[in-house]
């Protein structure tokens, strides 16, 4: 029989991907979760529908111009607070009633927040890898400091962490993040240089969010995936490998000491990472769709090119620089991804604008959190003069 006890959630960037899926999760699983409280930066017709449905202790609207207008629609619900303002998304994931914060907003905008978050001793469940790009040294000092537990949501983590339960401390020899190679896999850096943000907002098999599919159409994804990954699992730089896999099947991989290699499968469906993370250490069952091998008798392994795709490069030299270098190259990429959205800059640019940020923001051998938040808007500076 289950011994779960009911959660309640603090779901940060609700209106998203990843936020919708997780009330995804949520409904498929009654009486199991209590959303608390869910915040989106714009979004307003979807985060009143979503407080309608959830009725949530409190909802976090980030534009102000747009307060007003969730208030007013939320007036008839009064159990339902609604905040704006700086602080707002650090006060909600610190509440009281709150035993899981899922940070599902997108950017640099995770980072202060879930250290919030840690600091009121909350489980996190990660999907903003950001977070531990930017500052990942700090939050995990955090974590322990304040016995809060972090679990991935980021599918090719969850996969990691599920080939590592019931394992021995120290038996790790190297970790295999999958790539699936993004739309623009085995292109020359001359074809790149004509694609369009339409062609690279096509992922080949996962439907995600605009920033992030444009991360994984460069590599940068993998790139900050493999710092990700170092925080988390408490790894050494070469203990981590990207391959390059097209179909999304294998999620990733561990290699023991002994040679044995693990392995976690699925359909291409963050249902599950969201739900395993939320449900942890309990396996929930559920009717989400099942993966069959009939249906892919060919699963394929390649080398990612990082001549031609120069992030992911960029993101190892950043992990084996240290310190605030993660989080130059996080903001540097995240002006660039703006500015490429914005059909400001080309692809073949966005890795110029991180390198360039690499080069110029001065670098900090111990960073505190002050100086991460100097770093980022430093860079944001310089890599806002490049994109212009
Ligand atoms: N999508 C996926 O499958 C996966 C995503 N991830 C990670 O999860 C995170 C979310 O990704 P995804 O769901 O795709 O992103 P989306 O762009 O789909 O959603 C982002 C969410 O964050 C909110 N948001 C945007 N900007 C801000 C801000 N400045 N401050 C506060 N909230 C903000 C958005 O609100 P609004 O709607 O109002 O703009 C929205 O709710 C990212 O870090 C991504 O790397 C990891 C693995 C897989
Ligand atoms: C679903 C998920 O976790 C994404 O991070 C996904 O892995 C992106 O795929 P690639 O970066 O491998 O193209
Ligand atoms: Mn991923």
């Amino acid at each position: 029989m289950s011994s779960f006890q009911p959660r309640s959630l603090a779901l940060l960037g609700s209106t998203g991907s990843i936020g919708t899926q997780t009330l995804e999760v949520v409904r498929a699983h009654p009486g199991r979760f209590r959303v608390v409280a869910l915040t989106a930066q714009r979004s307003t017709d979807l985060l009143v529908a979503q407080a309608r449905e959830f009725r949530p202790a409190v909802v976090v609207i980030g534009d102000g111009t747009q307060y007003a207008t969730v208030r007013e629609a939320l007036a008839n619900q009064p159990e339902t607070q609604v905040l704006t303002g700086h602080d707002a998304l650090a006060e909600v994931a610190s509440r009281p009633d709150v035993d899981v914060v899922l940070t599902a907003l997108v950017g640099y905008a995770g980072l202060l927040p879930t250290v919030a978050a840690l600091k009121a001793g909350k489980t996190i469940a990660l999907a903003n890898k950001e977070t531990l790009v930017v500052a990942g040294q700090l939050v995990t000092t955090l974590a322990k400091q304040f016995g809060s537990a972090i679990y991935p949501v980021d599918s090719e983590h969850s996969a990691i962490f599920q080939c590592l339960v019931g394992e021995a401390p120290g038996s790790v020899e190297k970790i295999i993040l999958t790539a699936s190679g993004g739309p623009f896999r085995g292109r020359s850096a001359q074809e790149l240089a004509t694609v369009t943000k339409a062609q690279a907002l096509k992922h080949p098999n996962w439907d995600m969010g605009a920033k992030i599919t444009i991360d994984s159409a460069s590599l940068m994804n993998k790139g900050l995936e493999v710092i990700e990954a170092k925080w988390l699992f408490g790894l050494t730089d070469e203990q981590i490998e990207v391959v390059v896999h097209p179909q999304s099947i294998i999620h990733s991989l561990v290699q023991f000491r002994d040679g044995s290699l693990k392995a976690q499968l699925g359909l291409p469906d963050m249902k599950l990472p969201i739900q395993y993370a939320l449900g942890y250490p309990e396996r929930l069952p559920n009717d989400f769709p099942r993966f069959s091998f009939l249906d892919y008798p060919q699963l394929t392994f390649e080398r990612p090119d990082g001549d031609t795709f120069r992030n992911l490069p960029l993101a190892f030299e950043a992990m084996r620089r240290g310190g605030n270098a993660p989080c130059v190259l996080n903001a540097a990429n995240e002006v660039a991804v703006a500015a490429f959205l914005r059909d400001q800059i080309g692809f073949l640019q966005l890795p110029d604008v991180v390198e360039n940020c690499l080069a110029r923001v001065s670098y900090l051998a111990e960073p505190s959190l002050d100086d991460y938040v100097f770093t980022d808007a430093e860079t944001r500076r310089v890599a806002s003069e490049l994109v212009k």
